[in-house]
């Protein structure tokens, strides 16, 4: 479960204060829209669940646990095992073949080369990208690159999965296929096999889209505006 309490962020002092003392829960197996306007807090938002930022004040909890005022290294853990970030306009490495960019996360995990790779080729099949594993970013459109980023933030499974308008810039179709796909995962239907596997069976997953588009919005289970 991942809830915030009384969360506010400047990104410098005397800057403005974002969030404003936010007390939130989060519902583990919903899409949760993060709405607002423009300059509002929303990406800033994700960043600091996603540990990348650290509350000027309030505080982040998963399952109870204070993550956000956690030493670097358990912060960098959680990050590694707990969640998947779905970075604004994809943000794949130009360098790297797709599969590879998907594997990183689970690498970073601590995964094995071959089921990281397998568990990847498995993910971009499910997304309609399959054929693309072995082409770099330049090589494949706006809506591909996207459904490779959320391939990327659901490779290790995580329990909380955090989206920068990951539909800006896509048509209908590729805007349905990525919700689809991250409501899927809430649902505990990201990775059946791997939790078959592991006895553990499929559990719901938090997530998060920061997002403008009323599709997202109407769509999502909850809306949280900012
Ligand atoms: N790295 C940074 N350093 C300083 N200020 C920043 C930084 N990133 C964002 N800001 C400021 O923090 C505020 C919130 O930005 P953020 O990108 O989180 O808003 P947003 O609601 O996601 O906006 P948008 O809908 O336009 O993407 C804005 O005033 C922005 O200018």
């Amino acid at each position: 479960m991942l809830s915030v309490e009384g969360l506010s962020f400047a990104y410098r002092r005397g800057a403005e204060e974002l969030f404003g003392g936010l007390s939130h829960e989060f519902t583990p197996g919903a899409v949760t829209a993060v709405t607002g306007p423009s300059g509002r807090g929303k990406s800033t938002l994700l960043y600091v669940l996603g540990l990348m930022l650290t509350p000027t004040r309030g505080r982040v909890l998963l399952d109870g646990r204070a993550v956000s005022s956690a030493p670097d290294a358990v912060r960098a853990r959680v990050r590694a095992h707990r969640i998947g970030f779905v970075f604004q306009d994809s943000a794949l490495d130009p360098t790297r073949t797709v599969l590879d960019s998907v594997v990183e996360p689970a690498l970073y995990a601590g995964w094995g080369l071959g089921r990281a790779r397998s568990r990847g080729r498995e993910l971009l099949e499910q997304m309609g990208v399959g054929a693309r594993a072995d082409h770099r970013p330049g090589e494949i459109s706006g809506g591909q690159a996207q459904r490779v980023a959320v391939c990327r933030a659901l490779v290790t499974d995580p329990l909380v999965i955090l989206a920068d308008e990951p539909t800006g810039n896509l048509d209908r179709d590729n805007a349905t296929g990525v919700l689809a796909a991250l409501s899927a995962a809430a649902g505990g239907a990201g990775n059946a096999g791997e939790s078959e596997r592991d006895g553990i069976g499929d559990v719901p997953r938090t997530v998060l889209i920061a997002t403008h588009d009323p599709f997202v919005i109407e769509h999502a289970d909850e809306v949280l505006s900012l």
